[in-house]
């Protein structure tokens, strides 16, 4: 698992170092520089003459910058260091001269930008040492003057650029973020103003939130971790499962187990319109290791379920996960507004009936309360208050509906600009957990964020998400009761949902589109690639 930590954290856990002279900034510049002299030389072959430009801002980051740059110079690289303020790290420059860089101050003598830029494109690496965690909002004058003309200088960049050009010719400069790249959001992965996309971010001490979470996780390129031997006790901002998580955690079957304790999972999907829905949500719960998967719905789709999936049962019964609102139409914002767009087909009521069971509020139940997934439709049917074991899998359009129901002037951009805050603020006013879902997937749950980058973006495809609400349905059934006991844990299965619903659109068809219905069969082999490995 990857765990980040707010700026504020980082800085707590240097203090303490730093007090007892501990060589921090040796540590952070010598690692960098190492990377550095690794990427040149596996896209260049010889180090020694390879140009490197370096950007340095005021404070430590650029420190850091221009100290790797004095590692750099000393093999024998050609190095340019490109000062934006008046304030820079003075050891670091003069630790950078000694060593045979040269300096340009541009803070100095702006009109040498342009021939800045020039050395930059044509430079063999960049180093993006403007600002780290000190920074505040979008990058202000130099800073930003600098970043947005080499944005655009680069071929393949932009300077508010969301996703780099994954593999650009060899002309243009491998770019390395030094601990972040300079003017993302640390805490909340912002993009407020021009950003140099990165090929490589190499962080010190702990992975930051804005390198994990969306829009900022687009520019980091491959995030390298050094340890500067900080340690970090409180619970981390942001998490990110691995493979290896999900493997340890995975509930493989025993020799005493039955279908009644690898979990049974009811799902209320799909209408007369949309039967679609309906089939792929029970594939995909079948195809993730259900116990057994019951639908609710019509006839008429059952029937299209049972084609598909003769394992289906369509009686009622026990269950230990409800999976309600694939494919049924009436999402927050239809029944904020009391519209109705098409028939519901009954699956209103059966929606309700099941999260009322759910919540453990259904006069005579069995059991006790079960975990939920609520997507699509079922979120116009929630209550004002849900527990933490309802996941509720909104994409930005659905989120953007749900809080605005609930009384917040938030627009679909707003979403996107910072999934993090909205999916938390939904979190707060329905007490659900919320998986937000898009290329980076955010879950927050009670004390609690995970973010997941694993699917390719093939994946953005009509009934992808019936397959997550399916796949995940299948999960919480397996650990129903641990997931009501537990109120974070419902997040950390939801996060696995999207671990495996990503790698298993990446393994329906390496590289190329992927359809829903082949994610969902794609599901079982994934799962054993996981098991297997672990
Ligand atoms: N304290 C230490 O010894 C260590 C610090 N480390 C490095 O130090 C960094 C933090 O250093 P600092 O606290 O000095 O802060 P930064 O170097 O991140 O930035 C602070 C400087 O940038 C300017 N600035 C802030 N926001 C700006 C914006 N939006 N546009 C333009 N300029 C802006 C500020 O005026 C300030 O001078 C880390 O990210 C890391 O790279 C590492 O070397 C580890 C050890
Ligand atoms: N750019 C992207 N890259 C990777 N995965 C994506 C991207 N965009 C969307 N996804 C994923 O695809 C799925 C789409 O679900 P959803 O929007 O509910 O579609 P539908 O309602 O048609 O099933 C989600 O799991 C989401 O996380
Ligand atoms: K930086």
């Amino acid at each position: 698992m990857l765990s980040a930590w707010n700026a504020s954290d980082v800085r707590a856990a240097e203090e303490p170092l730093l007090a007892a002279g501990v060589p921090l900034m040796e540590r952070a510049s010598f690692a960098l520089a190492t990377h550095v002299l690794r990427d040149v030389a596996a896209r260049r072959g010889p180090v020694r003459g390879a140009r490197v430009v370096v950007l340095a801002g005021a404070g430590n980051n650029g420190g850091d910058a221009l100290h790797a740059g004095a590692v750099l110079a000393g093999r024998g690289l050609a190095v340019t260091a490109v000062l934006v303020a008046e304030r820079f790290h003075v050891p670091g420059r003069a630790a950078l001269e000694r060593a045979g860089g040269r300096v340009v101050e541009l803070f100095a003598a702006p009109a040498v930008l342009s021939a800045v830029v020039e050395e930059a494109a044509r430079a063999d690496a960049l180093l993006d040492g403007l600002v780290g965690i000190g920074a505040r909002g979008p990058l202000r004058s130099l800073a930003g003057d600098v970043v947005g003309a080499i944005s655009g200088a680069v071929e393949g960049r932009t300077a508010l650029e969301i996703a780099p050009t994954p593999s650009r010719g060899g002309a243009a400069p491998w770019v390395v973020a030094v601990d972040v790249p300079s003017g993302i959001g640390v805490d909340d992965g912002a993009v407020p103003g021009p950003v140099l996309a990165a090929d490589r971010t190499v962080t010190f001490g702990a992975p930051k939130p804005g390198l994990l979470l969306p829009p900022a996780a687009a520019l980091t390129g491959e995030v390298t971790v050094v340890d500067i031997g900080l340690r970090l006790d409180g619970p981390p901002a942001a998490r990110q499962l691995e493979p290896v998580d999900v493997a340890r955690s995975w509930p493989v079957p025993g020799p005493a187990d039955h279908k009644y304790t690898r979990g049974v999972v009811g799902v209320v999907a799909g209408t007369a319109t949309y039967p679609g829905a309906a089939v792929l949500t029970t594939t995909a719960a079948v195809r993730a290791g259900a116990g057994m998967v019951r639908y609710r719905g019509s006839e008429a789709v059952g029937r299209a379920v049972l084609a598909a999936r003769p394992e289906v049962v369509t009686a009622a019964g026990r269950v230990q996960s409800w999976v309600v609102g694939p494919g049924v139409p009436g999402g927050p914002e239809a029944a904020h507004a009391g519209e109705d767009d098409g028939a519901d087909d009954g699956q209103h009521e059966r929606g309700r009936a099941g999260l009322a069971a759910a919540a453990g509020r259904l006069a005579g139940t069995a059991g006790g309360p079960v975990p939920a997934v609520v997507d699509a439709g079922g979120l116009g049917l929630l209550d004002d208050a849900s527990p933490p074991w309802f996941v509720l899998t909104p994409h930005a359009g659905e989120l953007t509906a749900l809080l605005r129901s609930r009384g917040e002037d938030v627009r679909r951009p707003d979403v996107e600009a910072e999934p993090l805050r909205w999916a938390g603020r939904a979190h707060e006013l329905t007490g659900a957990t919320v998986l937000l879902k898009g290329g980076v997937t955010v879950v927050v749950g009670p004390g609690v964020a995970y973010a997941q980058a694993d699917g390719p973006g093939w994946l953005a495809t009509a009934g992808a998400g019936d397959v997550l609400a399916g796949v995940l349905g299948a999960m919480l059934a397996a650990r129903s009761r641990e997931v009501v006991e537990r109120p974070a844990l419902a997040a950390e299965v939801a996060a696995a949902a999207a671990l495996v619903h990503g790698r298993a659109a990446h393994r329906a068809n390496p590289g190329g589109p992927v359809a829903a219905l082949d994610v969902a069969h794609a599901v079982p082999h994934e799962i054993a690639a996981l098991v297997g490995g672990r």
